[in-house]
């Protein structure tokens, strides 16, 4: 009898395991795609006249997620745009989205759809205090969103309120300038965005609610540690609020735990330093800092809108989640950009020394002095939003350039490519400042085509602020050190860190201080 050798026994025992796991993954593949079809790819039902804009080539079943999912999103749409359009749609399974990429079609946006597009439609984890539904963030477009936007630009950032809180912005510029003479002093370098963010968070934790880093109790510390965790959390959040509805059918609450995790702590955190104040409002009657003048209007019978404690603690989390890395991020590309182009430093320079001079160090005071200085730093923002995508939804059914968009559909307005776009644009990728010290006529065209801070009534509230964070912060580097570069050059390449677009390799370099700045004593 012919034998087989045992070996061929083990293999072919081997091969029918082998064969069944992949029929066995096959056929849960074929199951779970059967369900993603049934969950993600029914057919939308159509509204009557809907007809929506190009949708470019994309892949089966999961559309265009994965261009949703890259590192560099912006720049990925930014591709296809420059390919397909200034207006097309995109779709995630087969929920579709409208993608804007011209300065042309976000005006008309602006200017016909505002009240249409001031919800953005994005929730994660509703009783989140991080993106969740009591934040002013996400809020829908309605009474609550309303007054919050009332209450921050008539009470909390209006300008004599700014005005009560320069002492502190003051002290922490000074500070800001110790810490970086005394890296020049011992010759060390300098991690930009480190430094920009002990300066804006300090001075923030500052301003709303008392708290400083030199503290005992480090609080300002630990609001900065969550805020951090916060925004590594920031894609799990977009996929948990793109897919919750879906998802929760199946009973699965992606990332909730994570999300719940900080939240709670960034809660624990907040109502200590809520309870403090109450017992400080108690006793003195006088309201100091922003959280002050939000537990007023908690207790006013009469307000608008009775706003609730949850409210208020999602407020303060938004505001150094929105307020923080932002204004930080522009910090650093713009001092990168500065530092890349010796001629308009050495134009900053001469700027600053002539309107400040060398007895003293610069102050916000000096900002409407320095028009150069604020070009600088738009031209920053132009080129490097910290917020690439605005996203917002279409709560009514529209037209837009002859397209019917239905209903409830998203809207990203890709606001890279439209400060990069050559139609709107001369040299779009150069830094140019210049082109920002214009008439008044022209600054009028320009608003139309710059949205570092987004647009319409949705826009953002804190742009004043955040120029006179990052405009004091780029005054002080550049009035008072010369700046020596690692390897000699810098390196632009981009990076996405948590939810704003920043440097893939931090800016590092070493501080050489002026002769003329080593003795500034305090402003105040
Ligand atoms: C360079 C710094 C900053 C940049 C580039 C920036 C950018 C943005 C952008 C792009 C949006 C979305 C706007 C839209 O959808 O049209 C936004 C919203 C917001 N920002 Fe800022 N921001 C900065 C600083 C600040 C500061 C300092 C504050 C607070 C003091 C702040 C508070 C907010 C708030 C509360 C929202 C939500 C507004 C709403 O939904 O109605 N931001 N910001």
């Amino acid at each position: 009898m012919f034998h087989l050798p045992l070996h061929f026994w083990d293999t072919m025992a081997t091969m029918i395991l082998v064969d069944f796991q992949t029929c066995f993954i096959l056929i849960l593949l074929c199951f779970f795609s059967l369900l993603c079809y049934s969950l993600f790819f029914k057919k939308q039902k159509n509204s009557p006249g809907y007809d929506l804009p190009l949708s470019p080539p994309s892949l089966p079943i999961i559309g265009h997620l994965h261009l949703l999912l890259s590192s560099l999103t912006h720049k990925s749409l930014q591709k296809l745009s420059s390919k397909y359009g200034p207006l097309l749609h995109i779709r995630i399974f087969n929920v579709p989205i409208i993608l804007v990429s011209s300065a042309s079609v976000a005006y008309e946006i602006f200017k016909s759809h505002d009240v249409n597009v001031s919800s953005r439609g994005v929730a994660a984890i509703d009783e989140s205090l991080v993106f969740g539904s009591s934040g002013i963030i996400h809020a829908p477009y309605g009474d609550y969103w309303k007054f919050m936007k009332k209450f921050i630009a008539t009470k909390l950032l209006r300008p004599d309120a700014l005005e009560r809180s320069r002492g502190i912005r003051a002290e922490e510029l000074h500070r800001f300038y110790s810490s970086l003479l005394d890296k020049a002093r011992k010759n060390e370098s300098v991690e930009i965005s480190k430094e920009a963010m002990k300066f804006i968070n300090n001075t923030l934790c500052r301003m709303s609610m008392g708290r400083s880093f030199s503290e005992e109790n480090g609080e300002a510390e630990r609001v900065r540690g969550l805020v951090v965790e916060s925004y590594n959390l920031t894609k799990k959040m977009f996929l948990a609020s793109l897919l919750r509805r879906p998802l929760k059918k199946l009973g699965i609450p992606l990332f909730k735990k994570e999300i719940m995790s900080v939240s709670d702590r960034l809660d624990e955190l907040l109502e200590s330093i809520l309870v403090e104040h109450r017992e400080e409002l108690d006793m003195n009657h006088q309201d100091k800092d922003m959280m002050d003048v939000l537990l007023a209007a908690y207790r006013d019978e009469e307000a608008e809108y009775k706003i609730t404690m949850n409210q208020i603690k999602a407020f303060f989390v938004e505001l150094f989640v929105g307020a923080t890395d932002t204004s930080v991020q522009t910090t650093q590309w713009t001092m990168a950009e500065i530092i890349s182009n010796p001629n308009v430093l050495e134009r900053l320079r001469e700027e600053i020394d002539s309107a400040v001079g060398s007895s003293r160090l610069i102050q916000e005071t000096d900002l409407p002095n320095l028009p150069y200085l604020q070009a600088v730093v738009k031209e920053g923002l132009r080129l490097h939003p910290p917020g690439p995508l605005l996203v917002r939804t279409f709560q009514e059914r529209c037209e837009i350039k002859g397209y019917y968009i239905p209903e409830k559909t998203r809207l990203v307005i890709n606001a890279y490519a439209v400060m990069r776009d050559p139609d709107s644009w001369e040299d779009p990728d150069e830094f140019k400042p210049e082109r920002f010290l214009s008439t008044k006529e022209e600054e009028k065209e320009l608003v139309l085509k710059y949205l570092p801070f987004g647009g319409g009534r949705r826009g953002c509230p804190g742009g004043n602020l955040s120029q006179i964070f990052v405009g004091t912060a780029i005054g002080v580097m550049v009035q008072c050190f010369e700046w020596k570069i690692e390897g000699g050059k810098v390196n632009m390449e981009e990076g996405f860190e948590g939810m704003n677009l920043s440097m893939a390799h931090p800016l590092k370099c070493v501080p050489v201080a002026r002769p003329q700045t080593l003795s500034f004593t305090s402003n105040l």
